[in-house]
This record gives structure tokens, sequence and C-alpha cells, in this order.
């Protein structure tokens, strides 16, 4: 049985609260933006300025982080003269978290007064003309968990964060996603950044080949184990949300096809992209108030 008001069994609103309140009287800063850092990419964090680093396990109710290349920090930060604040990991659900916990930050983000999120992954590549290396804008999601009921909003609704039926087709904030592309051009990068559709499977495996082609013949152009989740809660408490992925291997959909995907390889290619990567972010960040709404300061 779920208490009167509690959103799920393991968060309710006064976790939230308490958490946020407890950031809140720890540091100065009020950070407007929040980015998620994916597999491999914590260093998306380096370029801060008055940087205020907190320990997942010293945050009151967060969950700690146990994936390599996740760090386990908020990050708290000026950068571009934009205060922010990092998730120098993220939370998965085949880390044997529930999706409300995994999502848990989000929700923080909110109460400590962010508007915008830029959430990123690393993922396989699934279609033809994606090659590992490449950025994706995320410019929609097919929920593969959601579908057969794990979904983060499922259990009675906290009308405080959202209304019951959030609207997702317009998850990814088109201004957000124009800006990124513009972006990519003028940093000389189109030949390898390009919009697409992401799709989450709950992991720890990586695809079978026909898993891969069916969530190819589906429409995902790449494929992870996060993120949607993320993204979902997001909009549910009307965030804009921004997802860059970085593919970091193909997917083999083919039985000829020799390559044998891991963690290893996906931790590699984003030290090989790190730069370009973090490049592309932190422009955004800086001209991200070019877009209508953003105030960012
Ligand atoms: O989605 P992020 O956290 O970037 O990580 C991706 O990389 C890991 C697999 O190598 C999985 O966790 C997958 O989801
Ligand atoms: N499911 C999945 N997640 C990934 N994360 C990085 N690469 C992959 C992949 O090929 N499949």
């Amino acid at each position: 049985m779920h208490a009167k008001g509690n959103p799920c069994s393991c968060c309710s609103f006064d976790d939230y609260k308490c958490t946020a309140e407890w950031l809140l009287n720890k540091t100065r800063h009020r950070p407007k933006i929040a980015v998620i850092c994916g597999s491999g990419l914590g260093l998306l964090a380096d370029s801060v300025s008055n940087k205020q680093t907190f320990r997942y396990e010293d945050i009151p109710n967060f969950p700690v982080s146990t994936v390599p290349g996740h760090e386990g920090c908020l990050v708290f930060g000026d950068l571009k003269e934009k205060s922010c604040v990092f998730m120098q990991s993220r939370f998965h659900l085949y880390e044997g978290y529930s999706l409300c916990k995994v999502t848990f930050p989000v929700r923080i983000f909110k109460l400590l007064g962010v508007e915008t999120i830029i959430v990123t992954n690393a993922s396989g590549g699934l279609c033809k003309d994606i090659k590992a290396g490449d950025i994706m804008i995320i410019k929609d999601h097919i929920n593969l968990p959601g579908f057969a009921g794990q979904h983060p909003l499922c259990g009675p609704n906290d009308e405080r964060f959202g209304i019951r039926f959030p609207c997702m087709s317009d998850a990814y904030n088109k201004d957000l996603r124009k800006l990124a592309l513009d972006i990519s051009q003028q940093l000389g990068y189109s030949d390898f950044v390009r919009e697409g559709v992401y799709c989450m499977v709950s992991g720890p495996n990586f695809e079978t080949i026909a898993e891969a082609r069916m969530l190819h013949i589906l429409g995902s152009d790449s494929v992870g184990m996060s993120t949607i989740p993320e993204v979902t809660v997001a909009k549910h408490c009307d965030l804009r949300v921004l997802g860059l992925s970085l593919i970091t291997n193909k997917v083999s959909l083919d039985y000829s096809r020799e390559e044998k995907v891991n963690h290893e390889e996906v931790l590699e290619m984003c030290k090989m992209r790190a730069e370009m990567f973090q490049n592309l972010v932190n422009t955004i960040i800086a001209k991200c108030d070019q877009v209508d709404g953003i105030n960012s300061n």
C-alpha cells in the first residue's frame, strides 16, 4: 500500500524536500542548468569554476553509483557564467535501483530551481549511417521497459511535480535541439553530429543480434540502458530537456560480423571523443540563453 500523497513506496515528497533543503543549505550555488553525465563522460564537469563537490554517499537519500566509469559526485559550479550542477554518474535499473531511485536526482534538480537539463549517455549505433564516435542529438525515444510497466511515473501521481498523463511527443526541446545542431555546424562537427531516436533496454547485457535487428526495425537509431526514465521524469515536472548520446560502438546486426562489444570499449571511445563532446556541451551551455524562455543566470 502507498501512503497517501506518496508517489511510490521508496521516495516520498518529504524525502525529495529533505535532500533539496540539505543541498540548498550547503551550497550558495543556485543552478538553472543540470547535466547528467553518461558512462565515461564525467569529465564534462571538469571545466566548471567555483566548484563545490558532494559525494553521493554524503547526500541524504541519494543512491550510490556502482558502475565503472561513473564517479559518484554531484558537482556545482559556474560554466561560461552560468550556474550549473553536474551529476558525475547516474543510476541504472540494472544496478538494482527502482526507477524512482534512478530518477531521484531529477526531482531534486527541480526543487533546487533547475529549468533545463542536459542528459548525456553512451549508446550503441543501430542504423547504417551512424558510426562509432558520432554524437547523436536525441530527437525522440522508445521506452521499451516502460511498455512492460517499468516506468518511473507508475504509482500514485504527485501533482506537486506534474500531471497524471504527461505528453511525451515533445520531450526533447525543439529549440535546444536546433541550437545543438547549429553549434555543431559552427564548431565544424557536422560530419559526425546527427539527430536520431534512442531506445532504452534494461541491460545489463548488450543486445543479441536478433534483438538489435528488432530495435532497428522498430525505428531506433541507437540503444542504451539509461536516459529515458530521467527524461520522462524531467518532462513530467516541466524541465526543458536536451539529450546527447555518444555512439561508442556499432551494434552488430549481422551474424557474419565478429564485433563483440564490452564496457571497456565503451569507456575507451568516450575518452577518444571526450574533448569534442565537452566542447559541444560547453558551447550549448554558453549559448543556451539564445533559446526562448531560457534565463540561465
Ligand atoms: O547510459 P550510460 O550511463 O551512459 O551507460 C551506457 O554504457 C553502459 C554500457 O557500457 C550502460 O550503462 C549504458 O547505458
Ligand atoms: N544496450 C546497449 N547499451 C550500450 N551502451 C553503450 N553501447 C551500448 C550498446 O551497444 N547497447
